[in-house]
């Protein structure tokens, strides 16, 4: 990759804005009435080669406009975009060979077509020679257990194995960034866990930039070292995962199955919530460790079983505010 080894942002987002024009009833009446939605509110960031990271917000925040500007789908109302260099709205083309897409809503790949056709067509596309397509295609085959699939049309995939198929269609021409829309939305845990596997690969053998958008939280701890957080079009948050759990005074909770039922029981850094028969909820910070709990726990008292639930992202953002 060309800006690679330099400190050249590989995305560099100024003074960014979107503003829709949209036509709305007016209360009332009949008449419609022009109204102005400003998607994306004056944003900027910048994102080194190689780096992974989580775009998060509420819904309707602004994250898949900022993504099409990205992308060139969109033109900025204002401010300046650049990926890998290239103004993404003035030479779309050019830029499409530098960036992969993925959306976990719909597919891009061909309906009718076995995943091994679909691939025939990206080659195609974006005329990639032979040994880079053999390569790639290869290292996809093998570390997303795409080789039974390859024959199948698309429209028979699950969910789970035609994401699986979208990602290797996107990574085909050795892209510099890659963006994901929701990647792992209606995944079983363990396609959540494989998609994941396979992105820190990428990342970590290729330098692929990644940026992120989800709303499970698991995938931003799992990939991502740094999250941006947007609500309303704006930048709320540009940092470290725990710094975000610190704002947002977020909690995780360990769910435990005792041999009896027992009353709350006490432990040191975490709060009871509830209980119900012989299972227990523990709230406990989430930037904690839950392995000196579940010590504490099963030190003084028989287990059955015990889980850990993540906090919803919403609510760390809900959080986030209710602390701001
Ligand atoms: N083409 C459009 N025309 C008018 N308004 C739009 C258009 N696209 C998006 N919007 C509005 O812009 C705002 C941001 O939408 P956007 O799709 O970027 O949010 P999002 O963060 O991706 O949300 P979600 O998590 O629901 O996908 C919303 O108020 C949305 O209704």
């Amino acid at each position: 990759m060309t800006v690679n080894g330099s400190a050249e942002p590989v995305i560099a987002v100024e003074g960014v804005e979107k503003v829709f024009d949209v036509r709305r009833k007016a209360a009332g009446t009949l008449r419609r009435e022009r109204h102005q939605v400003r998607a994306v509110d004056g944003i900027s960031f910048t994102v080194p080669p190689g780096e992974m990271v989580g775009y998060i917000g509420p819904n309707g925040a602004g994250k898949s406009t900022t993504i099409k500007m990205l992308t060139g789908i969109l033109t900025p109302s204002g401010g300046r975009v650049r990926v890998a260099g290239i103004d993404p709205s003035r030479d779309r083309t050019r830029l499409a060979r530098r960036i992969g897409v993925v959306f976990g809503q719909r597919t891009t790949l061909w309906w009718d077509l076995p995943l091994r056709d679909s691939y025939q067509l990206v080659r195609r596309m974006y005329r990639i020679e032979d040994a880079r397509y053999a390569r790639n295609l290869d290292a996809c085959v093998d570390l997303l257990d795409l080789g039974p699939l390859l024959d199948v049309p698309v429209r028979q995939l699950s969910l789970g194995q035609r994401m699986r198929g979208d990602i290797a269609a996107a990574l085909l021409h050795d892209p510099d960034v890659l963006y994901l829309d929701e990647p792992t939305i209606g995944l079983d845990v363990i396609s959540k866990a494989k998609v994941r596997d396979f992105l820190r690969t990428v990342n970590a053998e290729r330098g692929t930039t990644v940026l992120l958008t989800t709303h499970d939280l698991t995938d931003i701890e799992t990939l991502c070292s740094r999250v941006m957080v947007i609500d309303h079009g704006r930048l709320m948050y540009d940092g470290g995962l725990d710094g975000l759990h610190a704002v947002g005074e977020s909690e995780r909770t360990l769910v435990v199955d005792f041999a009896a039922e027992l009353p709350p029981v006490q432990v040191p850094g975490a709060r009871w919530v509830r209980s119900e028969g012989p299972r227990q909820w523990l709230a406990f910070p989430a930037g904690d460790s839950a392995a000196p709990l579940v010590t504490a726990l099963a030190a003084s008292h028989p287990l059955v079983d015990l889980s850990v639930r993540e906090p919803a992202i919403e609510d760390v953002i809900a959080r986030m505010y209710g602390a701001a």
